[in-house]
């Protein structure tokens, strides 16, 4: 069994044999770039008329607001969340330095095939046959090791940028947390893994600085592919170019303009002139926390829709299966179930 979050990784290591591009000097996409198609699920480029709901974190009635935009969405964005606004350029700015490092600079801090933190293309490239116009930089715990290999003399600056944004979205994941389980009904003494103070006792987080250079060819091109987070809550920034898109049921791919997200299925998508920046704070629980509903939300009506798996056992399923992990965790039908772009998108002609 792997009891912890790393064996997961080091069990399905990712092994990926392409060279990084250096996104700077292409003037042209690359043949290995294009996605010929975008298969069912294509982005519409007219405006939405559904856009995601906005919660303001002040309102008295935030937790039922959240409660009904978990279950119609699984996605929303917040407003009043407290972060400064400062601390949301800094973080931007940091991400802009490293990402505009030379490519040979980068690959000195670069993520190993079993391991989660450095710099890389994303993990989930190994699934898809066409690769993402993106570069991204994971830091799980202290940003430390990895960035003085890319500013050897001068790393304190981007560390206590990253220390700083990694306290706060501790505390916002942790507030957001009780508003979601407090929709449905829940307090501290149901969360096991939770102390008399609210704080979650071994979660474990991630923060993932994510890339899209700007693309000459925007239209053929995927930044991200579809894909869910493997955690329990992602609460994602994204600087002002928008990019980000959530597929809801009935209503194909939505785009996102700047803020969180949840358990949807979402991809990120590139321009042609401007250079896409996001910051994404991923949140989990402890390896060892069993995933299954608690007793007081099950009835003969409200069966158990998935078989009980501990975190570490779901993420190894993750790990290597994908977008298919949910269905192989599955009890009965569902009959919301994400459809499995990975295999319409990746048809390529
Ligand atoms: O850049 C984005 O908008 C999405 C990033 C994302 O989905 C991720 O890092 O998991
Ligand atoms: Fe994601």
């Amino acid at each position: 069994m792997l009891s912890k979050l790393s064996d997961a990784f080091r069990a399905y290591p990712v092994e990926l044999h392409h060279k990084q591009l250096d996104f700077s000097s292409a003037e042209e996409l690359p043949d290995s770039y294009a996605w010929t198609e975008l298969g069912e699920y294509p982005s519409s480029h007219c405006p939405s008329k559904e856009s995601l709901p906005i919660i303001d974190l002040n309102d008295p009635n935030a937790l039922k607001l959240i409660g009904h935009a978990c279950k119609s969405w699984g996605v929303y964005q917040v407003t009043n969340h407290g972060i400064p606004e400062e601390l949301l350029h800094d973080v931007e700015r940091a991400a802009k330095n490293l990402f505009s490092l030379p490519v040979q600079q980068k690959l000195k801090a670069s993520r190993s095939p079993e391991g989660i933190s450095g710099y890389g293309v994303a993990k989930i490239s190994a699934f898809f046959p066409k690769q993402m116009w993106s570069e991204g930089f994971t830091i799980m715990g202290s940003p430390m090791e990895h960035a003085r290999r890319l500013w050897p003399q001068d790393y304190s600056l981007f560390c206590d940028v990253i220390e700083k944004y990694q306290k706060e979205m501790k505390q916002l994941a942790e507030r957001l947390m009780w508003l979601m389980l407090g929709s449905l009904g829940l307090t501290k003494e149901d969360i096991k893994w939770s102390s008399p103070k609210g704080e979650f006792t071994g979660a474990v987080a991630a923060l993932q600085l994510n890339s899209y250079p700007a693309c000459p060819d925007p239209d053929r091109a995927m930044g991200l592919a579809a894909h869910t987070d493997s955690t329990l809550l992602t609460i994602l920034h994204q600087n002002n170019t928008s990019g980000l898109q959530v597929l809801k049921e009935g209503s194909g791919w939505i785009t996102v303009p700047p803020l969180p997200v949840h358990f949807v299925l979402h991809r990120a998508m590139v321009n042609r002139t401007e250079h896409r920046l996001s910051v994404a704070y991923l949140y989990g629980p402890p390896s060892w926390v069993q995933v299954s509903p608690l007793p007081e939300l099950i009835d003969s009506n409200h069966p158990p829709l998935y078989k009980p798996v501990t975190w570490s056992e779901y993420l190894g399923t993750k790990a290597k299966h994908f977008n298919k992990a949910l269905s192989l965790v599955r009890l009965c039908a569902l009959v919301n179930e994400l459809p499995d772009v990975s295999d319409s998108i990746v048809k390529v002609s």
